[in-house]
């Protein structure tokens, strides 16, 4: 009987929740005119949002292989290293070594962070042909992840972003805590634009929206893309998304109806940022890959290449994986198309 009613209460609650997205996505779509987008680019941050969380040093060789394997797999941006201090976030030491030990695919970007000339300049003698420039919506997070104010970390992006347009070294933003600070809490969309603004009008071609702690829905995403489309063209725009409150799907789903073709995902579902505890990986990119692929759109990507650097990684983490997708894939479904979208 117990048996019974927790599969009754559990078919209630998928029905409402299935009812529930329905109505907010028919929502969504009469507010916003959008179609979903035919192709989506993913932008793969596994092997640096992915793995700078890592306690134990991951050995170079097998960030070199985790990133050689996702270059086989038809992924067209990789996100390779960060060009950080070692001595606040030491995963990422190896950044030189690991830049110059991948094989380059031919139609692969790999993109590195660097927050300031020192990192750029390194980056760049290491042969990084792309990097990233990370901001905030958040005063306090700033201080705590890269020890400056915003308007600090502007001044400082600004040097990095003109240097970069003289080499020709495109230079993508990112906006942390979009939906939220582990320290401020609620973040008002309103900040959110202005960062992104910022960004854009210094020269960054693309600006990535950082659910940083995972702590946004369809409601709090569809808000803060309204107030950011006001300012960034949506082409330009990208999401970020951690899954620590399991909304990273449905927040991405909200994107793409309102126009978002660009989404950001790690293999494994690997991740979390050292400067805000607690938060959980970012959403897997099998996972992404197989609503994607099941909705029609098109990404390039092959999922079952990414489902076995995903074992891969796993294997050498001595991990489960975080993708949904690689779990259920083991297991016998019964149902052909679930088998097709892989
Ligand atoms: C930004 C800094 C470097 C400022 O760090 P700082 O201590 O303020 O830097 P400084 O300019 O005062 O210099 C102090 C020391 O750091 C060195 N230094 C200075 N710059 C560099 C550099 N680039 N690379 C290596 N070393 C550097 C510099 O040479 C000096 O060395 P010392 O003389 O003491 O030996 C530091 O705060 C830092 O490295 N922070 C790391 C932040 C980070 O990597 N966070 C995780 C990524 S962000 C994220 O995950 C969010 C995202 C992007 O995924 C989106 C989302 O989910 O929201």
């Amino acid at each position: 009987r117990n048996n019974m009613s927790w599969k009754g209460a559990a078919l209630v609650s998928c029905t409402s929740s299935f009812f529930s997205l329905c109505l907010s996505l028919i929502f969504f779509q009469t507010n916003t005119g959008h179609e979903f987008p035919e192709f989506v680019k993913i932008v793969e941050v596994g092997p640096r949002d992915g793995l700078q969380n890592e306690t134990e040093i991951v050995p170079t060789g097998v960030k070199i292989q985790l990133i050689d394997m996702l270059s086989g797999t038809g992924l067209p941006v990789i996100e390779a290293t960060s060009f950080v201090s070692s001595k606040w976030v030491p995963q990422m030491a190896d950044h030189t070594d690991v830049l110059r030990g991948i094989q380059r695919a031919p139609h692969v970007r790999y993109p590195v962070l660097t927050p300031n000339m020192q990192g750029f300049q390194d980056a760049v003698a290491a042969g990084a042909t792309e990097v990233a420039v990370f901001g905030s919506a958040s005063e306090t997070f700033s201080k705590k992840n890269i020890n400056c104010s915003i308007d600090e970390s502007m001044l400082r992006f600004k040097e990095v972003i003109n240097t970069a347009k003289e080499r020709q070294i495109p230079v993508r933003g990112y906006v942390s805590c979009a939906l939220g600070c582990p320290h401020e809490g609620y973040i008002e969309p309103s900040k959110v634009s202005e960062v992104a603004k910022s960004l854009y009008e210094l020269g960054c071609y693309e600006i990535s929206l950082g659910d940083t702690i995972g702590v946004g829905t369809p409601g709090s995403m569809f808000k803060m893309l309204q107030s950011v489309m006001k300012e960034v063209p949506t082409n330009a725009l990208a999401v970020h998304c951690h899954d620590t409150y399991g909304q990273a799907l449905p927040n991405i789903l909200t994107a793409l109806q309102m126009g978002v073709c660009v989404v950001d995902s790690a293999v494994a579902g690997l991740g979390g940022c050292p400067y805000a505890q607690g938060s959980s990986g970012n959403v897997s990119t099998e996972d992404v890959l197989y609503m994607l692929h099941g909705m029609g759109i098109e990404t390039g990507v092959n999922l079952a290449k990414v489902i076995e650097a995903g074992d891969f990684i796993c294997n050498a983490l001595h991990r489960e994986t975080n993708s949904k997708v690689a779990k259920a894939r083991g297991r016998t479904l019964g149902c052909v198309s679930v088998r097709e979208n892989i």
